[in-house]
């Protein structure tokens, strides 16, 4: 299958909170709390890792949250080569409301970036990516490195004719499009930033997803929560639309998604195989609580539920 590679430049500590109801400008009391390891990039070498994947997590770490982050990847035998920065790793709130099931994202923006630091995870990554299948870029970005950063790691990959995977949003993926990576994974609000306008209709999810190829992305896949996700390449496009759960907890959902995608592009599967499989990693991770990514047989058990639309 080969080596994968994730870089989380800016990884989290997500505390998953569930009370009834939010209640701004009140003392809220919490009914239950769970710790997960979070960021993008850590989620998604999670899921490869639950799945036997040979993945190796990058990026940036730091102070008590950091060696909480550490030991987690540690002990679940996760190989890392994490960048130590003196700030910490930032902690992000998922609120849940079980009255309505409405989710609140509070997300720090999270530790500062020297130029050294960036400089050795240059170095670090330049070794990780040697013989790598794919790497993917994900998440926001920490506080001093500027806008374009991404663009400066995804040189790196190409020149190694590594292909590039991105999940990001805003300023960022802007700058990612400018360098044609392989694939993207933007949300319905991600995609909206980048075309400049709210995308509803069916039609400017398919213009949105021509517009993501005419940039030179050869896969480019919109995804949509419990209404699954479009699925653009040259020569083909569909829809899929995934099984129906309750009382979703969709934070980390979009990660098993880009995991699966990796996991079924590395195993060198077809687009509609590993769609039906990514999609299905979405569903099974949005099933549990906090960010958990369920095992490979769960999601081959969903996978083959999934409808596909052309
Ligand atoms: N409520 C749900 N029911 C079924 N499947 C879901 C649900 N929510 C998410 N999924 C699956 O997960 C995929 C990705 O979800 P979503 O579009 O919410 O990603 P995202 O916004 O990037 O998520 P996040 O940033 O929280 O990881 C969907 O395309 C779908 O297959
Ligand atoms: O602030 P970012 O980097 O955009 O997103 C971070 C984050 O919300 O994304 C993951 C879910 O996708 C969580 O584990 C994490 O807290």
């Amino acid at each position: 299958m080969g080596k994968i590679v994730t870089v989380t430049l800016n990884p989290a500590i997500d505390k998953t909170v569930t009370l009834p109801r939010l209640e701004p400008g009140c003392v809220n009391r919490i009914h239950q709390v769970r710790t997960d390891p979070g960021g993008k990039g850590i989620n998604v070498a999670r899921a490869l890792h639950q799945w036997g994947a040979d993945v190796t997590a990058t990026g940036f770490n730091g102070g008590w949250t950091g060696k909480w982050l550490e030991s987690y990847l540690q002990q679940e035998g996760i190989t890392h080569h994490l960048v130590p920065l003196p700030g910490d790793t930032r902690m992000n709130w998922k609120l849940m409301e079980t009255e309505t099931d409405r989710v609140t994202d509070i997300n720090e923006p999270g530790f500062r970036v020297t130029e050294k630091a960036l400089i050795l995870l240059e170095i670090q990554l330049s070794e990780v990516l040697e013989g790598a299948k794919a790497v993917v870029f994900a998440g926001s970005l920490p506080d001093g490195v500027s806008e374009d950063v991404y663009q400066r790691l995804i040189d790196l990959a190409q020149k190694k004719q590594v292909p590039v995977f991105v999940d990001t949003e805003g300023v960022p993926f802007q700058k990612c499009m400018e360098q044609a990576p392989f694939a993207v994974k933007p949300n319905m609000d991600e995609v909206s930033k980048w075309m400049g306008f709210k995308i509803e209709k069916e039609e400017d999810i398919r213009r949105a997803g021509h517009c993501l190829l005419d940039k030179g992305v050869k896969v480019a896949v919109i995804s949509m929560g419990e209404q699954g996700a479009w699925f653009f390449m040259k020569e083909q496009q569909f829809r899929t639309v995934p099984v129906s759960i309750h009382h979703a907890h969709p934070v980390g959902a979009g990660d098993a998604m880009v995991a699966g995608l990796l996991y079924g592009m590395s195993s060198g599967w077809n687009w509609k195989k590993t769609a039906r499989f990514a999609t299905a990693a979405g569903t099974v991770a949005a099933s549990y609580p906090g960010t958990q990514f369920g095992s490979l047989e769960e999601v081959e058990a969903v996978a083959p539920q999934v409808q596909l639309i052309e």
